[in-house]
């Protein structure tokens, strides 16, 4: 059996100009959860909508491919399912949460109707009365008391309403699901309860996750492996325990310290200074460059490749063996982050 359930491979995505994804490639293992954190406008969105073919226009895949791994026959290659292939790719092999659960939700319609049009969409052979109980079901699953079937979305906190959401996303039983920023807009002990919620399911039903958020904090707890994004591309890419202990990319240490830990232990915090780029513009050199306290006249100039270092992976020059054949330059690496709590690592 392979154990990979989804490969992205070199993928890249444009809106006209802007180059919101470029070049990202992973691997998601069966029953894993790959944290994806960067932040805003780093292309994290559109990186998850294209995964489940939900770009809008002028969104547009313009490169890779993603494939689906099936427990048993051959890969299917998800960028060019269309129609009846696609509608069934959706919601029963990759299900997705939304960022708001407000916006995805349907306001003028019952929890039970939102419920009930996934089964009669995906499984019209099923009766009213097996959608009623699967419904059911899904919310005791999720945490909701299933006589609030009849309630409409306005009536539910925003914590119940994301576990709506994810009562949805779980009903075709997918093999993974995608949450784009699930806890955000809930407050810290919403998010917990949300977080374990996930946990506990996928536990119970074994789907892998693709979460994908700013808070990078709240990922190391959570993930497997863990994908840095900066200016649509993924800088530093390996286990969540490795980017925790040893943080490569300069933006990732910057992320680190900008993130008071979900433990709640006290300390300075250390935002990153300046803006991320605009990706309508063409950069030149490494994008994270202008910011970063490490870079060097190289950085301006050479566009890291994202290269394997130990287990890991990180684009940044100081390890890029095109410059450092070796191993990365220790003077570098010296000037550390000051004050800071996490440092980069050699
Ligand atoms: N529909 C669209 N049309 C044009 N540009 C877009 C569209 N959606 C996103 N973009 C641009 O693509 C880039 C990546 O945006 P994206 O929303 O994927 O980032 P993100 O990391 O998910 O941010 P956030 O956390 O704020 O959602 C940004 O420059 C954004 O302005």
């Amino acid at each position: 059996m392979n154990d990979t359930v989804l490969s992205v491979r070199n993928l890249s995505v444009a809106y006209g100009q802007t180059r919101a994804v470029r070049d990202v490639s992973f691997e998601l293992g069966r029953g894993q959860v790959l944290g994806i954190a960067g932040e805003s406008g780093c292309g994290k969105s559109t990186l998850a909508y294209a995964i489940n073919r939900l770009l809008q226009p002028p969104g547009r895949t313009t490169a890779g491919e993603v494939l689906f791994h099936p427990q048993d026959g051959d890969p299917i290659d998800v960028l060019a399912l269309e129609g009846e292939e696609l509608r069934r790719f959706r919601w029963r092999r990759v299900a997705m949460v939304f960022q708001s659960a407000m916006n995805a939700l349907n306001p003028v319609l019952s929890v039970r109707r939102q419920l009930h049009d996934v089964f009669t969409t995906h499984e019209p052979s099923m009766s009213r009365r097996e959608r009623e109980e699967r419904s059911r079901e899904l919310l005791n699953l999720v945490g909701i008391d299933p006589g609030r079937i009849g309630s409409y979305p306005h009536k539910l906190s925003g914590g119940m309403r994301q576990r709506v959401l994810i009562a949805m996303a779980m009903a075709l039983n997918p093999d993974v699901v995608v949450l784009d920023e699930p806890t955000t807009a809930l407050d810290v002990v919403v998010q917990r309860d949300i977080l374990e919620e996930i946990d506990r399911l996928r536990e119970m039903f074994g789907f892998a996750v693709v979460f994908i958020t700013h808070d990078l904090s709240l990922l190391l707890e959570i993930s497997d492996q863990l994908a840095i994004m900066y200016g649509g591309r993924i800088v530093e890419y390996g286990t969540s325990k490795d980017t925790l202990l040893q943080p490569r990319h300069p933006y990732t240490v910057g992320l680190l310290n900008s993130f008071p830990s979900l433990r709640g232990e006290r300390q300075a915090l250390h935002g990153i200074p300046g803006s991320p780029p605009d990706l309508s513009k063409e950069v030149t050199g490494c994008s994270f460059a202008p910011r970063c306290p490490y870079a060097f006249e190289g950085c301006h100039t050479y566009e890291p490749e994202l290269d394997s270092i130990q287990d890991s992976f990180v684009a940044c020059l100081q390890y890029d063996r095109r410059l450092h054949p070796a191993r990365p330059d220790r003077r570098l690496l010296e000037r550390r982050f000051e004050h800071a709590e996490h440092k980069v690592t050699s």
